[in-house]
């Protein structure tokens, strides 16, 4: 089978001149009488890093579901790779759903399935993107070589700490090769130095792969190690945006509350 077309086209930012993978603007979206997300912005581009820090409740995680289509925001515009997410048909999405990866706080690994079969799982949902693939294993391997885990192919998750868990869902995602990776919380729950692994382990698939990623953390040692660029989510708004360094030495009160430990 002739591997599917890619449908994404790259169109490039008019101020910096970099190409914009995501594109997000004047984003509403309200919950009753709740309103979380009051026009906010988001560019993420080419091979960037890019981390969105808010307080617990913010939005991040509506405004991620927007982003890749789940939930239909009240008004804005939102496009991945040029494609407006809300001109597109189901089968469009997922097309393009199959270049995003996710690393979510909950995306656990099957418990009754080996580390082989977890990683084999997205390519069965995603053959017409891979085409005819007779023998999985050499991209099984690569992925968990990526991750250093090329020995655990045969072990059951039960089998695995928390940090090689991470790791394996890391490589199913990275199973697909996608061109923009979604983390949600990357390091939660790792103690750190295992979270110290996995930040590493982000910063070697990025230059790897060439992969953007957007990144929502409360880890200001995460931020601070793989952001290029920081977005803080305050009030439904992109209320403050700059490197780590220039938020870290911002004077503003409600950014200052973000780096205080
Ligand atoms: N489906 C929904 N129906 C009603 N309210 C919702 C829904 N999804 C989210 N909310 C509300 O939207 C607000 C933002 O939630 P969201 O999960 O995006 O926060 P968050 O910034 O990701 O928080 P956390 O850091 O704790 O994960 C919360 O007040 C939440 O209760």
């Amino acid at each position: 089978m002739k591997k599917q077309e890619n449908i994404t086209t790259i169109k490039k930012d008019s101020r910096t001149e970099r190409e914009v993978i995501i594109d997000i603007r004047d984003l509403y979206k309200s919950f009753g009488k709740v309103r979380v997300l009051n026009g906010f912005n988001l560019r993420l581009h080419k091979g960037e890093n890019l981390v969105v820090m808010g307080k617990s409740g913010s939005g991040k995680s509506v405004m991620i579901k927007c982003l890749i289509g789940l939930i239909k925001p009240d008004s804005g515009y939102i496009s991945v790779m040029n494609n407006e997410i809300k001109t597109l048909n189901r089968d469009t999405l997922d097309i393009l759903r199959s270049d995003i990866g996710f690393l979510f706080q909950g995306s656990a690994l099957y418990d009754s399935m080996t580390v082989r079969e977890n990683l084999e799982f997205p390519m069965r949902r995603h053959k017409k993107r891979l085409g005819l693939v007779s023998d999985t294993t050499p991209m099984v391997l690569e992925a968990l070589e990526s991750v250093g885990l090329a020995h655990a192919i045969d072990l059951m998750p039960a089998e695995l700490s928390g940090g090689m868990k991470r790791r394996v869902a890391l490589a199913r995602t990275l199973i697909l090769k996608p061109k923009i990776i979604l983390y949600d919380e990357p390091t939660s729950g790792l103690d750190p130095i295992t979270s110290k692994e996995i930040i590493e382990l982000m910063l070697s698939i990025q230059a790897k792969y060439g992969t953007s990623s957007l990144i929502i953390t409360h880890d200001v040692d995460c931020a601070r190690v793989i952001s290029d660029r920081m977005i803080l989510l305050v009030d439904g708004i992109n209320y403050a945006e700059g490197t780590y360094e220039e938020l870290i030495t911002s004077t503003d009160p409600k950014v200052e509350a973000f780096f205080k430990k």
